[in-house]
C-alpha cells in the first residue's frame, strides 16, 4: 500500500538529485513499484514531465498539497535494485546528475519525448486565431519548423491568456509487434472445406494446403505470404472463412554480422593459458569474492581464448559474463568468436544498433535469455543478473572512459558491480594502463602472464626509420624507401600489408601561400579540418560546416594550398608509386555507412587486396594470417600532445598495431617511420619491451607527481564572456585551496588549449592529489555552487581522472 512516491524527475536544466514527493493514486496502489517509469504533472500549469520512482512510502503526512501521478509507464521496473543502487553512487563518485546516470544506464529510447500543443481557452471568434488553428481547437507547437511570425503571433496569444500549452509525452519504447497467421481447424476439417471449393479456386486451395502443413504453429504473415507466393486478400478471406486466426506477435529486432564466420574449432590450451584459465575459473567458483586479474600477454599470446574459457566456466556456474571492448566495430573477429562459442546466449551491445535493435537486445539481456553481453563502454551497464565475470579486453583504451558527464569509467563501474555480485574481473592487455600493471604490481590484482605467442611464434622484428634522413633523400614523401620496398615485396609473394597513418592531433587544412591565411571556425578557437569527400572545410568541435574557398577570403589571393596528411592523400601517394597495387582505405569517411567496417575488413580477408591502409581503427584486434607488414607512416603525432600519457599512448599504439604482423605461420615485420627515433617510447615499443618501458614511465611519473602515483581531477569552467569563465575558475581555485588537504597540488588556473568552443570560453585546473578526506566533501558542496551558478550561464564540470590533457 504505497501512498507516496519518491521520484527523480526527468527535467534537463533542472540540475539537481533530490527527488520529488507525489501522492500515488488509489488505482496505481497494486501495480506502482520501484525502479518504474511514471508520468508525473512538473511546475506551473500543465506541464507533464517523465520521472523514475526511486522510493516508496507509506507516510501521509506532508505538509502542503502533493501533486499525483498521472500515469505509469512501465509494467516492469526498468531499474531493479542493482542499478538504482548503481545510478546513486555513479551520480556521486562521478560528481554528476542522477537523472543523466540513469539515461547513460538504460537504452535511448527509455527517453520520452514531449511534444507541445497549444490549445485555445475559450471559444474563437477572430480570424486571427482562426486561420492560426486552422479552424481546430489545438495545433502542435513547433517553433523549429514554424515560420517566425506565426511563432511570435502564438506566444503573444499566450501573453494574452487567450490560448495555453499543454505538453504530450511519447514513450518511445516500444516493441515491435507483427501480424501472425495459426490454423484453426484439424487436417480432416481443412480437407472438407476443400470439397467445397470450386475447381477454380486455386489460391484458396493452396492456402489450405498450407494450413495443413502448419497445423499447431504460429507464423507470420509475411514469412507465410513469402512460403505461398499468395497475396494479402487470400489470408483475408481464410480468416474470413476461419481457416486461420489472426494475432500480433512480437519480434525481436536482432542485428546482423555479416563477418565471415569463424572455424569453431575449440583449440587446446597451452601452458600459459592454462594456468590463466585455472587460476580465473576458481576465482568464478567461489562465491561472493570479487577478485580482479590483470592477464598480461603479447599480441597473438591467445588472449581471446582466455576470457571464452572463463566465460563458459561462469555459465556453467549459471553466472551471466560480461565483455567488454573498445569499440565494437572495430573488433568485428571479437564478436564473430563469441557468436561463434556460445550463439543465441549472446548480446550485443554498441553504437551501430537502430534504437529499436538496442532496446530489443536490452530487453533479452533483461528477462535473461542473453547470458553473456558483449559491448563497447555502456554496455558495462547492461542489466545482467548475477554476473560471475567481467572481462575488459585492452583494458588501457582511453576509449572506457566517457568524456561527457557522467564521466565515468568502465573499469570503476566494473568494481562496483563486481563487488555487488561477488563477480570476477579480467583486465586484458598487450600493453596495461600503468595504473592497472602498478596495481598488479602491489598484488591488489592478480597478474597473470602470457609472455609468448601461439606456436612459438616470434613478436615481428621491428625497424625504424629515420624520416629526418629519408627527406633529406628525398622531399615529401610519406613513404621512405625501405617501406616502399617492403610492400612491394609482399605483393610479389601474395602476402599482405597493413598501413597505420597516424591520426591523432592531425588534420587537413587550407592555407594562403601569400598570407599565410588559415581558414577558422568562427565559433571556435581552431582551424577547419578539409574533408575532401564532400569537398567542405568541417570544424571537429562544433560542427560548423563551410564550403571549400576558391580565393583566400582575406587577401583574395588565387594561392590556396592543402596542408596536411590526409588518408586519402596517402593512399593517392602510395597507388601512384605502386599502381598495381589494391589498397583499401579504412578511416572515418569510408566507414561511415552501417556495416562498411565489416565489409572492409571481410574483403582484406578475402585477399581482395594487399594493402589495408588506415587510422588508429586499424591497429586493434585484427588477426589475418597472411599480414606479414605492419607500416607505421608517422609514429610523431602523438608524441606532441601537450599530454602526460603520450609516451604511454605511443607505447601501447605501435605496439598494438605492430602486433597484427606475422599471427600465423610467416613471420611478420615491422617498420616504423619517425621523427624521433631515439624516444624512449619508440625505442621500447621497437623491442618489444613493456617492462622497461613500465619502469622507465614509473620513474618520469613519480618525479612528476602523475598518476598512478597520485591523482587527478580536472575542473573546467565555461561562459560565453571570457570575464566570466576566468572570475569564477579564480573562485573555485580560492575555494579549493581553503579547503583541501596540504598534499594536494592545484595546476592553473589556466585557458584550455582550445581555449574557444562553440563560442564558449573555456578554463581549467587540475587537482593532483594522493588522499584526501576532504577532497569529496569540498567538491560536492561546490555541486552546489553549479546549481546557483549555472543559472548565470556558467558551466562547471569536474571530471575525475581525465584521460587527455588537452
Ligand atoms: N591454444 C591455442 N592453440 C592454437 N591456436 C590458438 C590457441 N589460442 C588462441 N589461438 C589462436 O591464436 C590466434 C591469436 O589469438 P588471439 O587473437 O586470442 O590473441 P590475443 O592475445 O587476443 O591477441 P591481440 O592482443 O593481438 O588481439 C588466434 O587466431 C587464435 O584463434
Ligand atoms: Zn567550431
Ligand atoms: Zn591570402
Amino acid at each position: 500500500m504505497a501512498e507516496i512516491a519518491q521520484v527523480i524527475v526527468d527535467v534537463p536544466t533542472m540540475q539537481t538529485n533530490r527527488p520529488y514527493t507525489y501522492q500515488v493514486p488509489a488505482q496505481f496502489d497494486r501495480q506502482i513499484q520501484v525502479g518504474m517509469r511514471v508520468i508525473i504533472p512538473f511546475g506551473n500549469g500543465s506541464r507533464q514531465v517523465q520521472g523514475f520512482v526511486v522510493g516508496l512510502d507509506e507516510q501521509t503526512e506532508f505538509d502542503g498539497e502533493l501533486k499525483s501521478i498521472i500515469s505509469i509507464m512501465d509494467l516492469n521496473p526498468v531499474l531493479n535494485q542493482e542499478l538504482l543502487a548503481m545510478s546513486q553512487w555513479l551520480a556521486d563518485s562521478c560528481y554528476a546528475f542522477r537523472i543523466s546516470c540513469m539515461h547513460t544506464m538504460l537504452p535511448n529510447v527509455m527517453k520520452t519525448k514531449t511534444q507541445r500543443y497549444l490549445q485555445i481557452i475559450d471559444e474563437l471568434s477572430e480570424t486571427d486565431l482562426f486561420e492560426l488553428f486552422h479552424g481546430q481547437d489545438e495545433i502542435l507547437f513547433d517553433p523549429e519548423n514554424m515560420p517566425a511570425e506565426t511563432v511570435s503571433r502564438l506566444l503573444k496569444l499566450k501573453r494574452q491568456h487567450q490560448i495555453e500549452v499543454t505538453y504530450a509525452l511519447t514513450d518511445q519504447a516500444k516493441a515491435k509487434f507483427v501480424t501472425s497467421i495459426k490454423p484453426t481447424m484439424s487436417f480432416e476439417r481443412y480437407e472438407e472445406e476443400r470439397s467445397l471449393l470450386r475447381a477454380s479456386a486455386k489460391a484458396q486451395n493452396k492456402l489450405l494446403s498450407f494450413l495443413q502443413s502448419i497445423l499447431g504453429k504460429e507464423m507470420s504473415l509475411s514469412e507465410a505470404k513469402e512460403i505461398t507466393g499468395l497475396a494479402n486478400s487470400i489470408f483475408t478471406t481464410g480468416e474470413k472463412k476461419q481457416w486461420l486466426e489472426k494475432d500480433q506477435l512480437e519480434v525481436l529486432r536482432t542485428p546482423q554480422t555479416t563477418l565471415n564466420s569463424d572455424n569453431k574449432v575449440i583449440p587446446e590450451l597451452t601452458a600459459d593459458q592454462k594456468v590463466a584459465v585455472d587460476a580465473i575459473c576458481e576465482s568464478i567458483n567461489q562465491e561472493k569474492t570479487a577478485e580482479t586479474f590483470l592477464l598480461q600477454g603479447v599480441t597473438g599470446s591467445g588472449k581471446t581464448e582466455v576470457y571464452l574459457r572463463a566465460i563458459e566456466e561462469t555459465l556453467s556456474e549459471d553466472k551471466t559474463a560480461l565483455m567488454l571492448v573498445p569499440e565494437i566495430s572495430l573488433t568485428p573477429q571479437m564478436v564473430t568468436r563469441v557468436k561463434g562459442r556460445f550463439g543465441e546466449l549472446v548480446a550485443v551491445l554498441h553504437s551501430g544498433l537502430s534504437n529499436g535493435e538496442r532496446y530489443d537486445e536490452w530487453r533479452r539481456i533483461e528477462r535473461g535469455e542473453a547470458k553473456v553481453v558483449v559491448g563497447a563502454r555502456s554496455a558495462i551497464f547492461a542489466p545482467l543478473q548475477s554476473i560471475g565475470l567481467i572481462i575488459m579486453d585492452e583494458e588501457h583504451e582511453t576509449s572506457y572512459k566517457q568524456d561527457e558527464t557522467p564521466r565515468y569509467h568502465a573499469r570503476n563501474v566494473a568494481k562496483w558491480r563486481s563487488e555487488y555480485y561477488g563477480a570476477t574481473i579480467v583486465l586484458g592487455s598487450a600493453t596495461p594502463s600503468l595504473e592497472s600493471r602498478a596495481r598488479a604490481q602491489k598484488g591488489v590484482y592478480h597478474h597473470l602472464l602470457l609472455p609468448e605467442r601461439i606456436n612459438q611464434q616470434p613478436l615481428p622484428a621491428v625497424q625504424v626509420i629515420d624520416m629526418r634522413q629519408e627527406l633529406r633523400k628525398h622531399a615529401e614523401s610519406n613513404f621512405s624507401t625501405a617501406l616502399l620496398d617492403a610492400v612491394k615485396d609482399r605483393i610479389s609473394r601474395g602476402e599482405q600489408s597493413i598501413l597505420m597513418l597516424n591520426r591523432r592531433g592531425y588534420s587537413s587544412f587550407i592555407m594562403c601561400r601569400d598570407c599565410g591565411f588559415v581558414m577558422q571556425c568562427p565559433n571556435c578557437d581552431i582551424s577547419l579540418t578539409l574533408h575532401m569527400d564532400t569537398h567542405t572545410m568541417k570544424c571537429h568541435y562544433c560542427g560548423h560546416e563551410e564550403g571549400i574557398p576558391k580565393i583566400c577570403p582575406n587577401c583574395q589571393g588565387h594561392k590556396i594550398r592543402y596542408y596536411g596528411t590526409g588518408t586519402q592523400k596517402v593512399q593517392e601517394e602510395l597507388q601512384s608509386l605502386i599502381p598495381d597495387a589494391k589498397i583499401l582505405r579504412m578511416d572515418v569517411d569510408t566507414t561511415r555507412r552501417k556495416g562498411a567496417h565489416e565489409k572492409l575488413l571481410n574483403a582484406f580477408g578475402n585477399q581482395e587486396a594487399d594493402i589495408l591502409l588506415g587510422t588508429q581503427m586499424i591497429a586493434k584486434g585484427l588477426d589475418f594470417p597472411n599480414v606479414t607488414l605492419v607500416g607505421v607512416i608517422n609514429a610523431d603525432t602523438a608524441l606532441g600532445l601537450p599530454d602526460f600519457r603520450s609516451s604511454e599512448r605511443t607505447f601501447q599504439l605501435l605496439t598494438q598495431v605492430s602486433g597484427r604482423a606475422g599471427r600465423a605461420d610467416k613471420a611478420g615485420a615491422v617498420i616504423v617511420q619517425t621523427f624521433n627515433p631515439d624516444h624512449y617510447a619508440i625505442k621500447l615499443a621497437q623491442h618489444h619491451d613493456y617492462e622497461r618501458f613500465f619502469q622507465t614511465e614509473m620513474n618520469i611519473r613519480h618525479r612528476g607527481k602523475y598518476p598512478p602515483y597520485f591523482y587527478t581531477l580536472q575542473i573546467s569552467v565555461s561562459h560565453e564572456e571570457e570575464v566570466q569563465a576566468a572570475k569564477s575558475i579564480m573562485e573555485i581555485a580560492q575555494f579549493l585551496k581553503a579547503n583541501l588537504a596540504a598534499t594536494s597540488i592545484i595546476l592553473g588556473p589556466t585557458p584550455k588549449s582550445i581555449a574557444r568552443m562553440n563560442r564558449k570560453y573555456y578554463y581549467q585546473l587540475v587537482i593532483k592529489y594522493k588522499q584526501d578526506n576532504q577532497l569529496h566533501s569540498t567538491l560536492t558542496q561546490m555541486m552546489d555552487q553549479i546549481q546557483k551558478q549555472s543559472r548565470q550561464g556558467i558551466q562547471i564540470s569536474i571530471d575525475p581522472e581525465p584521460q587527455h590533457f588537452i
